[in-house]
């Protein structure tokens, strides 16, 4: 009845026989490197596909057409909510807070957090991250003077202590001194063992039944166990902060925590009121939200230097050359003074979107629109796609980002108008933040921290890739481990060298 109700039938994709009877594509999807299938089947069959579900789930869209995405994202997205797939994982990880939440609720919760990433405040940002940022360059220049200036590092370890060191920083003016205290050791070791839990095979089985039978997200396997783990501790830990009525907060209007902003809110009227359940959900969302996504980012990055050592050495001379200790706020934020620096970083998110891939459920029966038509093998062309409640759409943001612009690591592509991608919404036409009213509300925040850390390790470090194989999986969010080594968990190895001049 499905299929003769709708186009999706209609959409070219990888033929079912090539699919496993009972899991459809979604197996090989997960057992290839990130977007990897993705990419190849956009290349083959075009910018929208069809692929077959796991445990006789309909047939799943993915999207990589400007036009679809846009429409899907922005121009009727209250339509499109996260899936019963996606939602039930966020609300195990962090509650029912921003990412969560759908409709009216997301609405107020979008208004009630957005100043905490006006410019005022991220202005007053930049000078505690550099801060943090130093704090990261002192650790690894002891621990390399210790093995005479030279070693091989998991570079994960010390970007995940500084992505943790900001957060609770500008969550709760908390510092963790290195990601040593007690709260972010906590953290951390939770965070790590659901990462790995997530990148074990039972993990993606246990998600798919889950597709299909959510209330069984109560079963006490370790996956779920793990993430209701991070929870308990971060929800434990915002609740320690409210009570004790330290919110981090030193003195009106000045050094504003994420907290003490959210805090106002309970007191407030109207719309933007919050309870204290909200509040701590919400923290807890953006803590995680904050955390992950940004040591990913910055790790991805070391790696792409590292492996295009050219670019390396063009990035160490434009940031030696720069003359100051410091940029400023505006000046990274812009690019102005450090373009060389600002496309670096723009490549690395483009080639390693690290919230790895989204997905969408259309709440009601639509039509797709599409930028360029789809050819049946009649001839006969296909317009726009009829689609009824209940279809389920991926979106690979990876896969989005290099079907038209290539994987070529190749960040001048960056510093020419002509050259520099165009057709996609979102920050610098990608979809590495989404686009839309739920694109990515930290993003100019993950932006500064990512140049912020790039700037000051760079300068003073070499990073060379150790000549392992490095794949990449989803695990909440995009993680890298060894070939061959599979079960050491996530980690992104890399030989790492105090240059001279530091010494
Ligand atoms: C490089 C780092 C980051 C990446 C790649 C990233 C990516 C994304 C993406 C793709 C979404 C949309 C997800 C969806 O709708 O399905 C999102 C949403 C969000 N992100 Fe980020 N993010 C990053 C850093 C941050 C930071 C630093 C924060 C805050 C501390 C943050 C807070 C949020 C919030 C609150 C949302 C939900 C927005 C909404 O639904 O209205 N993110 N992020």
């Amino acid at each position: 009845k499905r299929r003769s109700n709708d186009d999706v039938h209609l959409v070219p994709g990888p033929p079912s026989a090539e699919g496993h009877w009972l899991w459809g594509h979604e197996r090989d999807i997960a057992h290839n490197n990130v977007s990897g299938l993705y990419t190849r089947w956009f290349r083959e069959y075009g910018p929208v596909v069809r692929h077959k579900g796991a445990l006789l789930h309909p047939d799943i869209l993915s999207i990589a057409d400007p036009v679809t995405l846009k429409y899907v994202l922005n121009d009727n997205y209250t339509n499109f909510t996260k899936s019963v797939y996606l939602r039930p994982l966020v609300d195990r990880l962090m509650g029912k807070g921003i990412v969560w939440a759908e409709g009216d609720l997301h609405k107020r919760y979008r208004k009630a957090l957005a100043p905490a990433f006006g410019p005022a405040h991220l202005r007053e940002m930049a000078d505690p991250i550099f801060d943090m940022a130093n704090s990261l360059r002192h650790r690894l220049a002891s621990c390399l003077q210790e093995s005479g200036g030279s070693s091989t590092l998991d570079v994960n370890e010390y970007v995940q202590s500084f992505a943790l060191d900001v957060v609770c920083k500008l969550q709760f003016n908390h510092d963790t001194q290195g990601g040593t205290s007690e709260d972010a050791k906590a953290i951390a070791d939770a965070w790590s063992d659901q990462i790995n839990e997530g990148l074990k095979s039972s993990s993606f089985y246990g998600l798919l039944v889950l597709r299909m039978f959510p209330s069984l997200g109560i079963l006490p396997l370790s996956y779920f166990k793990a993430q209701s783990d991070i929870k308990k501790i971060l929800s434990r830990n915002s609740m320690k902060y409210i009570v004790s009525n330290d919110s981090g907060m030193k003195e009106e209007g000045s050094e504003l925590t994420f907290l003490a902003l959210l805090l106002k809110r309970i007191n407030a009227k109207g719309a933007t009121k919050l309870s204290v359940i909200e509040v701590v959900e919400n923290i807890n969302t953006l803590l995680i939200g904050g955390f992950e996504t940004t040591s990913g980012a910055i790790k991805m990055c070391l790696y792409d230097l590292a492996m295009n050592m050219d670019v390396q050495t063009k990035l160490r001379e434009e940031l030696v050359s720069f003359g100051r200790e410091e940029p400023d706020f505006e000046e990274l934020l812009t690019g102005s003074r450090l373009p060389y620096l600002d496309a670096v970083v723009k490549e690395s998110i483009r080639l390693h979107p690290t919230g790895g891939t989204t997905d969408r459920v259309a709440t009601n029966d639509d039509v797709l629109p599409l930028s360029q038509p789809i050819e049946l093998p009649s001839g006969e062309q296909v317009h726009q796609i009829h689609i009824r409640a209940g279809q389920l759409i991926q979106l690979p943001m990876r896969a989005i980002n290099v079907w038209e612009e290539g994987e070529r690591f190749w960040p001048e592509r960056w510093l020419n108008k002509e050259t520099a991608p165009s057709k996609l919404g979102g920050w610098s036409n990608m979809s590495s933040f989404s686009e839309g009213p739920r694109m990515c509300l930290g993003w100019k925040l993950a932006v500064l921290e990512m140049k912020i850390a790039i700037f000051t390790l760079v300068k003073d470090f070499s990073f060379c890739d150790t000549g392992d194989t490095i794949e990449t999986r989803i695990s909440t969010t995009y993680q890298t481990r060894v070939v061959g080594r599979e079960h050491e968990g996530a980690q992104l190895p890399m030989k790492v060298s105090l240059l001279e001049k530091s010494g």
